[in-house]
């Protein structure tokens, strides 16, 4: 496999834009990725993940969001990263094939999660039948326990894994476990694995062990304030880092006490950029008038560091 630049920086975890009657909504995704260039400095995405409902989008919606993505991208995004995880190993693997045959940057794999993989060797089986289905194609493991309930630490996973997945990159890396996270990086120097981090209120703990970049929805519209969290930390100035990290961590602390998930993700999405995501799909429920006025307010009060 041709090496390739490693990713670095913020990776946004897309929303799927829905009509009002739910139906994935592909006419807005150019001006999606024109908002996240231009507005947020984000040029890196993660597409039919937890934030983008992949799960709960049919397999033909998963592949034309995919094809969306990368049609709309060329040119402006630098990684098109597909999630093509599934329940099923035939589906994923097919997903796995479509996102190859249209030129996905990468592809990521969540863990099954209703029959789970109870232990590394079963994980990377499936993992391994997925991604000897685009060989060529970057891989990486989704890692987020707390929605998958598979919790085998990536210090197990990792070793010996170039073996078994050739085309192994690294992990996207959605747990507050940042012991795990330091064994991996401090073990696998050699290899070159990018680490891409995926509890955005936590980011700059992560960088300071010494994650690659990072995944996440709030970088969807809160890309540009991170990217200068990012910034500060190369600097380094960390205590401007800290402001940005304490700030964003405001906002989200506050959210989560009203109820935070994808469907109020949306909703601020929607505030912030003014390009319209639509309502989630059943079983999550769009976020209340409340929750938007109020999470609007929040925003709108925080000030941020001057010379932005
Ligand atoms: C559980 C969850 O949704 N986690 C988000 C975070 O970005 C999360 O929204 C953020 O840290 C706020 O809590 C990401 O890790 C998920 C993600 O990257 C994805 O959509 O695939």
């Amino acid at each position: 496999m041709t090496p390739r630049k490693k990713l670095q920086g913020l990776v946004a975890a897309t929303i799927t834009p829905m009509t009002p009657d739910g139906q994935v909504n592909l006419l807005v995704i150019r001006q999606y990725v024109d908002y996240l260039v231009s507005k947020q400095n984000v040029k890196n995405v993660f597409v039919n993940g937890t934030t983008g409902e992949g799960l709960s989008l049919s397999i033909q919606e998963r592949k034309r969001l995919a094809e969306e993505w990368v049609c709309q991208g060329k040119d402006k995004l630098d990684h098109v990263i597909i999630q093509v995880g599934a329940l099923s190993l035939p589906e994923s693997q097919e997903l796995a094939r479509h996102a190859a045959a249209i030129g996905a940057s990468g592809i990521a794999v969540i863990a099954p999660f209703f029959f789970k993989p109870t232990n590394k060797d079963e994980l990377i089986a499936f993992l391994e039948k997925v991604a000897s289905e685009a060989p060529a194609v970057p891989f990486y493991y989704y890692h987020i326990p707390p929605l998958t309930g598979v919790k085998i630490r990536i210090e197990e996973l990792l070793d010996g894994i170039k073996e078994r997945i050739p085309s192994f990159q690294g992990v996207k890396f959605s747990s507050t476990d940042l012991l795990d996270l330091a064994q991996c990086i401090n073990k696998n120097k050699r290899e070159q694995f990018e680490f891409l981090y995926g509890v955005d209120e936590q980011l700059l703990s992560a960088l300071a062990i010494g994650a690659d970049g990072a995944v996440g929805s709030t970088y969807n519209y809160l890309g540009g304030k991170t990217n200068l969290m990012l910034q500060a930390f190369a600097k380094p100035d960390l205590a401007l880092a800290r402001k940005y990290q304490f700030l964003t961590g405001e906002f989200l602390n506050f959210v989560i006490k009203l109820g935070f998930g994808v469907a109020q993700t949306k909703a601020v999405m929607t505030f912030v950029s003014g390009i319209p995501m639509g309502p989630p799909r059943l079983p999550l429920i769009a976020a209340s008038e409340e929750f938007i006025v109020k999470a609007k307010a929040k925003l709108d009060s925080i000030v941020w560091p001057k010379g932005d």
